[in-house]
């Protein structure tokens, strides 16, 4: 039985929405940090990683060429909540879901002259009750950012960065801002000894395909699994690049230049 490593997480349902378990394929449910985990120790076969984690251990893993959890600009679902301004941060609560957006958080404070104090929290927004800011990913941040807004606005030039005092801070917009580069959350990767088979890949794309085209519907069971609004649920689905093309990779090279580490520009040919 081949083992597909996946979140459970709206931002990656237009991937596998439409792909069927059964015919040597499994699927593996975890957040990030358990995906990247269990893809080193060969307890899955291919996943979904995140970028950072790949970055940091390319000498093992290789990822596929066509496939990402990516945008450009906002993202939506992978912020920071906090009361004091940006500059004024010290004292950060993070997700223990994720390796690339709290890699992203240190960066983006960094570049901005800001040392500030990490500490993995499982919980939201009742941490700034103990520090300044938390970081939230994946359905926790869109939840939980739905959760403050009122109304859902016409138009997206309406979504508040500010609600009762609450700042939203959008760490790929702010990455854009510094970069104007796409940035690369996440991409599907095996380990450099277990190429994917290429029918696996197949059916991988064809799910894709079948995911984009039929958004409606992706968006329709997120939306309510999380309990949003289907139009926000679309909203935040479409913004995605799932496709790993050349902006892309620019933006994850950029992003291996920010933190030292070294752009492998390596994938499987398949
Ligand atoms: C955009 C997101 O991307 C996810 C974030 C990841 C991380 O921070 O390590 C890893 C994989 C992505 O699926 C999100 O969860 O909101």
């Amino acid at each position: 039985m081949y083992i597909l490593g996946v979140p459970r997480y709206a931002n990656t349902a237009p991937l596998y929405h439409f792909l069927e378990e059964g015919d040597g394929l499994a699927f593996r449910y975890g957040v990030p940090t358990e995906l990247n985990r269990w893809l080193l120790e060969g307890s899955v076969d291919l996943s979904l990683v995140s970028s950072y984690f790949y970055l940091e251990h390319a000498h093992q893993l290789r990822p596929l060429p066509d496939f990402s959890v990516a945008d450009l600009g906002p993202v939506y679902s992978v912020n920071l909540f906090h009361r004091i301004p940006w500059n004024d941060l010290k004292r950060i609560a993070l997700t223990t879901e994720s390796a690339t957006s709290v890699r992203l958080l240190q960066y983006l404070l960094e570049a901005d002259g800001i040392q500030a104090q990490y500490t993995p929290a499982q919980g939201g927004l009742e941490l700034l009750e103990q520090y300044d800011a938390v970081l939230l990913i994946g359905d926790r941040a869109i939840t939980t950012y739905y959760g403050l807004l009122s109304i859902i606005p016409e138009s997206v030039h309406q979504v508040p960065n500010q609600i009762e005092g609450i700042r939203i801070t959008d760490l790929s917009m702010k990455w854009f801002e510094r970069t104007r580069l796409p940035f690369v959350f996440g991409v599907w990767a095996t380990r450099r000894n277990a190429p994917p088979p290429p029918e696996i890949v197949r059916r991988l794309r064809s799910a894709r395909s079948l995911g984009l085209g039929n958004l409606a519907a992706v968006a329709g069971t997120e939306a309510q699994r999380l309990g949003v609004p289907e139009r926000l649920m679309q909203h935040y689905l479409w913004n995605f690049r799932y496709h790993l093309e050349a902006p892309d990779r620019l933006g994850l090279e950029a992003f291996a230049k920010a933190v030292g580490l070294p752009y492998p520009d390596d994938y499987w040919d398949v």
